[in-house]
């Protein structure tokens, strides 16, 4: 891993009205990590992506990518830049092919010499290249999904809660792919609920509640915890 960190969150605040959803949050990416967001419902984990891929701009703090200070750069410059993401809730256009999907997303995304049928092959959706992405099932969405950001040719991905809704040979694979990518040098931020897939995905987790960082380890530290313990059970370990 390079020493220069590819994505830096340094004390980062958003409040949506009277709610603090983040409230200082800090951490870093290095290049070839996976770094899973972990917490209770609400904590701010989701925000955290949005935050990082442009969604809106913050209250305070700082978001840089390889030291560059990202400001208020909005989702596409960022997208152009390296960094894209996954929804929770994917949205392809339904009414365009699969195919079709992920051109767009190269298109659009800057990855314009994207190899589309190698994406396809790779996300194991060769098969429904021609198929209309309303017609896709649940795990070929998500795949999808991550298929159209990684055509933009990433260096930073943000992948929200992509485990759910699969099966366990999908997730097996998923996990297996994401592991792949940061073998290849990408940065990637994992959120997400299913803790055996963060097991099997993350170098380390920052475990959120409120908005903020309450602890930084691995998974298997991170079950240790007491304060982690009490924000996910309700009671002192
Ligand atoms: N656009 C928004 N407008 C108003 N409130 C918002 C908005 N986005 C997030 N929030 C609120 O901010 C808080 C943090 O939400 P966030 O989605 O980041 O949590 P999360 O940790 O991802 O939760 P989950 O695990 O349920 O997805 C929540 O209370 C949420 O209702």
């Amino acid at each position: 891993m390079s020493a220069e960190p590819l994505i830096e969150v340094a004390g980062v605040h958003k409040a949506f009205g009277g709610l603090k959803a983040l409230n200082g949050i800090s951490f870093t990416l290095a290049p070839g990590e996976v770094l899973g967001l972990a917490g209770p419902n609400g904590s701010g984990k989701t925000t955290t992506i949005n935050a990082i891929s442009g969604m809106f701009h913050l209250d305070g703090g700082e978001i840089r990518l390889a030291g560059r200070p990202l400001g208020r750069l909005p989702p596409h410059r960022r997208a152009r830049m390296g960094i894209n993401r996954t929804f929770q809730v994917p949205k392809p256009f339904s009414g365009l092919t699969t195919r079709q999907n992920v051109e767009v997303a190269a298109h659009f995304g800057g990855g314009g010499n994207a190899d589309i049928d190698g994406l396809l092959a790779r996300l194991n959706l060769a098969d429904a290249a021609e198929r209309p992405a309303g017609t896709l099932n649940s795990g070929q969405q998500k795949r999808l999904d991550l298929a159209r950001a990684l055509a933009t040719g990433p260096r930073v991905l943000l992948v929200d809660e992509i485990g759910a809704g699969l099966n366990p040979e999908e997730l097996h694979a998923m996990a297996s792919l994401l592991r792949e990518l940061a073998a290849e040098g990408l940065g990637l931020v994992v959120v997400e609920h299913l803790m055996d897939f963060l097991g099997q995905v993350t170098d380390r987790v920052v475990v959120m509640n409120a908005g903020l960082e309450i602890f930084g380890g691995t998974l298997r530290e991170a079950a240790e915890d007491p304060q982690v313990i009490e924000v996910f059970l309700g009671k002192s370990a």
